[in-house]
């Protein structure tokens, strides 16, 4: 069933063994304690630093990996999927939250948060939904008010990956009241600033090891030195970054449908059901033919996206097909395997069951289906 790829050299297959030693010895044996306790630890960031796992972007002089190659981010992500290592929000750190410090800092202020950001000593997060604003940015109702020296920052934030453990926050806030997209800007919010403050750790039906809060602003003194980029200029920036967002998990979302349904294929070789294995039974032989086509089809178009967005090529109506197929297909894909697997498929000691969980919200963050649906029938009937 593996197809050849062409899409990786011999260094990102070494890249690759490393990931996997990393995944072996730090993560997985931890990742059953951390689903109890709802987050991930510390340490666990720090031995990503160590490997060189982090800011694999960030130029070399700030202790990052130096590379825009992507690939080996794809590399990560895909050894982090196969694995079910949900808790750990490596890629959101690397490729999401990473760029916006890359691209946006000053010279000072790279060198006061880079070094953290590729140590693992400063866990990152960025904070655009809110309570009244998920899919409609526009609707954003932070305020960030300028006197003098510093903004007064004022507002909440939900649904907030790495919200109990970050260290720096991107938060999207309105520094001019009437200025729609225009008016908004990124700040960066230290954790022990008077007037941040965390609020739960939410429940959720899956990533039980990722920790995903609500953010408080009270009355918070953001120095005016934190101001990420230009006042007023956090809409473009964020535009510039979802496509390599939505790429990221789109490329999540293909290597978990592959590895879901190679768990699936196991399964139903060894299971027997009136004196044969599944495998035996059509249905099983025609869902299995199906499940293959799709993820082979998929793994063609996000490869390609994957090289794309690698010369600079990657648009946002590409990577919103990407970030939409991709995800509706782990979905689909989680929830006919789990079906193959009977009983034993609904108990969460089985992977499939957790797979399930954990990739429901897959097509929910990072912009909904629905909305790549819209980014993508605009630009054919505008
Ligand atoms: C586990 C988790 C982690 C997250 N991490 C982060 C994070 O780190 N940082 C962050 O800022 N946010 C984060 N989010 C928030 C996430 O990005 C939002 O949940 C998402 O953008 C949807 O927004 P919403 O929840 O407000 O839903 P809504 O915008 O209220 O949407 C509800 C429904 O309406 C549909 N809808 C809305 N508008 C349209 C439209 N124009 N056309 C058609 N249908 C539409 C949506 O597709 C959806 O089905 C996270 C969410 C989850 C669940």
């Amino acid at each position: 069933m593996t197809a050849t790829r062409d899409l990786y050299t011999p260094d990102h297959e070494a890249f690759r063994d490393t990931v996997r030693a990393f995944l072996a010895k730090e993560v997985l044996p931890h990742h059953a304690r951390w689903e109890q306790e709802g987050v991930v630890s510390r340490e666990v960031w720090r031995a990503a630093g160590e490997r060189g796992l982090l800011g694999l972007a960030v130029p070399e002089e700030y202790g990052g990996g130096g590379t825009d190659d992507f690939r080996y981010s794809a590399v990560l992500i895909e050894e982090f999927a196969r694995a079910g290592a949900s808790g750990l929000a490596i890629s959101l750190h690397n490729d999401i939250v990473g760029p916006y410090l890359t691209t946006l800092a000053t010279e000072e202020q790279k060198r006061r948060w880079l070094p953290g950001h590729t140590s693992g000593r400063l866990v990152t997060a960025v904070a655009m939904s809110e309570p009244g604003a998920g899919s409609d940015l526009q609707g954003i109702r932070t305020t960030a008010t300028d006197e003098g020296d510093h903004y007064l920052l004022n507002g909440s934030k939900t649904f907030i990956s790495n919200g109990i453990l970050a260290d720096l926050v991107v938060v999207v806030a309105r520094t001019t009241p009437e200025g729609g997209r225009a008016g908004q800007s990124l700040l960066v919010v230290e954790r022990g600033m008077p007037g941040f403050e965390r609020g739960r750790n939410l429940d959720k039906i899956g990533q039980k090891a990722q920790d995903t809060a609500e953010l408080f602003f009270r009355d918070v003194r953001v120095p005016k030195e934190n101001l990420l980029g230009e006042e007023n200029r956090a809409f473009p920036a964020l535009m510039a970054h979802l496509a390599q967002e939505r790429l990221a998990i789109a490329v999540g979302a293909a290597a978990t449908a592959e590895h879901v349904l190679g768990l699936t294929l196991t399964h139903v070789k060894n299971r027997e059901a009136f004196g044969h294995p599944l495998a035996h039974l059509q249905h099983v032989r025609f869902e299995a033919a199906e499940m293959a086509t799709e993820c082979a089809v998929t793994r063609g178009f996000v490869d390609q996206c994957v090289l794309d967005h690698c010369r600079g090529q990657l648009d946002a109506v590409r990577a919103a097909m990407a970030k939409w197929w991709a995800t509706e297909l782990q979905k689909r894909i989680a929830d006919r395997c789990l079906q193959l697997h009977g009983g034993y498929g609904y108990m969460t000691e089985y992977p499939v069951a957790r797979a399930f969980l954990d990739g429901r919200v897959q097509t929910i963050y990072g912009g909904t289906t629905e909305i790549m649906k819209e980014i993508i029938g605009r630009s054919l009937l505008r």
